[in-house]
């Protein structure tokens, strides 16, 4: 998979080239660019926002820079890349959407600033590439990149070879639907607190039952949403999965 970042702040990226991104790459399961937005600007502030049409707060950001920059960053390859716009009015980036775009070659992420990128940019874009406007969650952030670091940890964690342990992918917390329950490790107890005997029993038949019920009870405790969008078939399904 070849991933290219556009940002204002190329070295708010840095984080990809640590750790689990880090070996990734270089184990060439994924390419990583980062380009910086300023190097498709012409005038000699470097300028890319401008004030918005219609008035309002903040600024927008200019849409013949990013257009430049998105004509040479998504050109060179037979088919083009999908360009992911993150923002907070985009639709919800879900584990479901790792799982898609983890079967894509390329993904591109245009990481805005100020009040956002101007409207036109992603319509011109989505003239020849595919093109998802994408939120993280109900929350507001400054801009794009902590956004796009979120959603490239998630998609590149799914690459075959990435993680250490891939049942760790297979049994994610979302992919059947439910919250994961709690987890434990040595010591048996600690500041008197104790590991659930069950998980000491070595019963892994009423282990796994445990593990289910924890992981409904807290799911209706923390996620009840997460249970209403469950048909009876798939909670069934998720109950023996688990
Ligand atoms: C576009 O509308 C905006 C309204 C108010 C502030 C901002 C700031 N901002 C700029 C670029 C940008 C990209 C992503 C996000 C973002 C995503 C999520 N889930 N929260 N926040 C926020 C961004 C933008």
């Amino acid at each position: 998979m070849r991933i290219d970042v556009i940002t204002i702040f190329p070295d708010y990226m840095a984080p990809l080239r640590e750790a689990l991104l880090g070996k990734a790459i270089e184990r060439e399961r994924i390419s990583v660019g980062v380009h910086d937005l300023r190097g498709w600007t012409h005038d000699v502030h470097r300028a890319v926002d401008d004030s918005p049409y219609g008035g309002g707060p903040g600024m927008v950001m200019k849409p013949q820079v990013w257009g430049e920059a998105l004509d040479e960053v998504c050109a060179g390859s037979d088919s083009p890349p999908r360009l992911v716009v993150p923002t907070p009015a985009g639709s919800p980036f879900t584990q479901q959407t790792a799982v898609r775009w983890s079967e894509e070659p390329w993904l591109v992420f245009a990481c805005g600033r100020y009040e956002g990128i101007d409207q036109r940019v992603m319509d011109d874009a989505a003239r020849r590439m595919p093109v998802e406007e994408v939120s993280i969650g109900d929350y507001v952030l400054v801009g794009g990149e902590v956004a796009a670091l979120t959603m490239i940890e998630s998609v590149v964690r799914l690459l075959p070879g990435v993680l250490g342990n891939p049942a760790s992918a297979e049994q994610d917390s979302f992919s059947d639907g439910l919250l994961e329950g709690p987890c434990y490790t040595r010591p048996e107890a600690w500041r008197d607190l104790p590991v659930p005997d069950v998980l000491r029993s070595g019963n892994h038949a009423a282990i796994d039952r445990w593990r289910r019920y924890q992981a409904l009870e807290r799911t209706w405790q923390r996620r009840p949403d997460l249970l209403e969008a469950l048909s009876d078939d798939e909670l069934d399904r998720a109950d023996r999965a688990r």
